[in-house]
């Protein structure tokens, strides 16, 4: 594949077209114009009524899409799009723009990858979806064993270990081999992507105060310390584990490039607290770059014009840049 001739085109899959996805992608397009081009592929009478789209075959064909249109790349689907009533006949719709806007970036027509979100109970629902998200999909996309969820805005970065697991099952899906396999994946993608060549990574316990020496859980000493030990070997850059209700106040954030923590709540509830309208999801350890907003698909306020779209704005920025073809 010849990398110089990959239009810096971002290929946006539409997700659930019963949520905010069709709204976010038209406010995008109206902030961002010509500056960050980007295709939608979706249902063209998914999207907002009287919304201005211009219809293309190729993503390239987006470079001269006026910048007051969305260049819309159609998918027709089986069922209309209700605000807020996911139809599951839709999921197969919804998985058809992922994998479109994967192969346009696997074929080089696309630059990067950014998601709008879906609901994975109606894509199991509808398609028989065997993915918790979009996140292990990707990796089976793209061929690789595994991939890590990060969750990134300027003030922190976050990977949750166990990812959409319940949370009963946490302790024993917490293996080392999943913990080793993280935290190399995730200080090789900061390297390769964010130009970070030695991640400071901080690494959260599992247990109140991170066990509190053996009295309050064990998997601190037994499980993740010794990982912890064997990488600092290799040279990587790692402190922990850490009591997580200590580890992100501003002071403790300045000492780490990303946390590495052990559950999806652990993680993900920092970076919403702080920086919910700015936080970006970004898969790594993928052949390919994939960036989503952080939020889900916002059913409860579709079709009423009050999505906020500036995570998928930001979204949309840090898939340019990582992609090499913004600033
Ligand atoms: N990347 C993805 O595909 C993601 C998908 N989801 C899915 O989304 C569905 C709904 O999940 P929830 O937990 O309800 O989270 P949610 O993020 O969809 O909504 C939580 C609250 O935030 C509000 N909100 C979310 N995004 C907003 C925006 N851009 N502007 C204004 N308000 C916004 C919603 O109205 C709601 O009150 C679930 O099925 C979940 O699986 C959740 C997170 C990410
Ligand atoms: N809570 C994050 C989320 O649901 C996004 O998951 P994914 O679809 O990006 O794997």
């Amino acid at each position: 594949m010849n990398v110089a001739a990959v239009p810096p085109v971002v290929a946006v899959s539409c997700g659930d077209p019963s949520g905010i996805g069709p709204e976010l992608a038209v406010k995008a397009r109206a902030a961002l114009g010509p500056s960050l081009p980007f295709v939608w592929i979706g249902d063209p009478a998914h999207l907002p009524h009287g919304a201005a789209v211009a219809e293309v075959t190729r993503p390239a064909d987006a470079l001269s899409v006026p910048g007051d249109h969305l260049p819309v790349m159609p998918l027709s689907f089986a069922a209309p799009a209700r605000p807020g009533k996911p139809d599951p006949a839709n999921a197969a719709g919804v998985i058809a723009s992922i994998d479109r806007a994967v192969a346009l970036v696997r074929q080089g027509e696309a630059s990067a990858v950014c998601t709008l979100p879906i609901a994975k109970k109606v894509l199991q629902d509808g398609a028989g979806f065997a993915y918790p998200g979009h996140t292990e999909y990707l990796a089976a996309l793209g061929g690789v064993e595994r991939s890590v969820m990060m969750l990134a805005s300027d003030r922190l970065r976050l990977v949750p270990v166990t990812i959409h697991i319940p949370l009963a099952e946490v302790p024993a899906a917490l293996t080392p081999e999943l913990l080793e396999d993280t935290l190399r994946i995730t200080a090789s993608g900061l390297a390769a992507r964010f130009g970070i060549a030695r991640p400071r990574i901080a690494v959260a316990g599992l247990n109140p105060h991170a066990g509190e020496g053996g009295k309050m859980g064990r998997e601190e000493i037994d499980l993740i310390a010794p990982v912890l030990d064997r990488l600092r070997a290799e040279g990587m850059d790692l402190t922990g584990p850490l009591p997580a209700d200590t580890m992100f106040h501003a002071a403790a954030r300045a000492g780490y490039d990303v946390a590495v923590c052990m559950y999806h709540d652990q993680a993900l509830i920092p970076i919403k607290a702080l920086d919910f309208d700015r936080g970006v999801n970004v898969t790594l350890g993928l052949p390919f770059v994939r960036t989503s907003p952080d939020h889900g698909t916002a059913f409860d306020i579709a079709g009423q014009d009050r999505a906020n779209p500036s995570s998928t704005i930001e979204a949309l920025k840090l898939a340019a840049r990582m992609s090499g073809s913004g600033s």
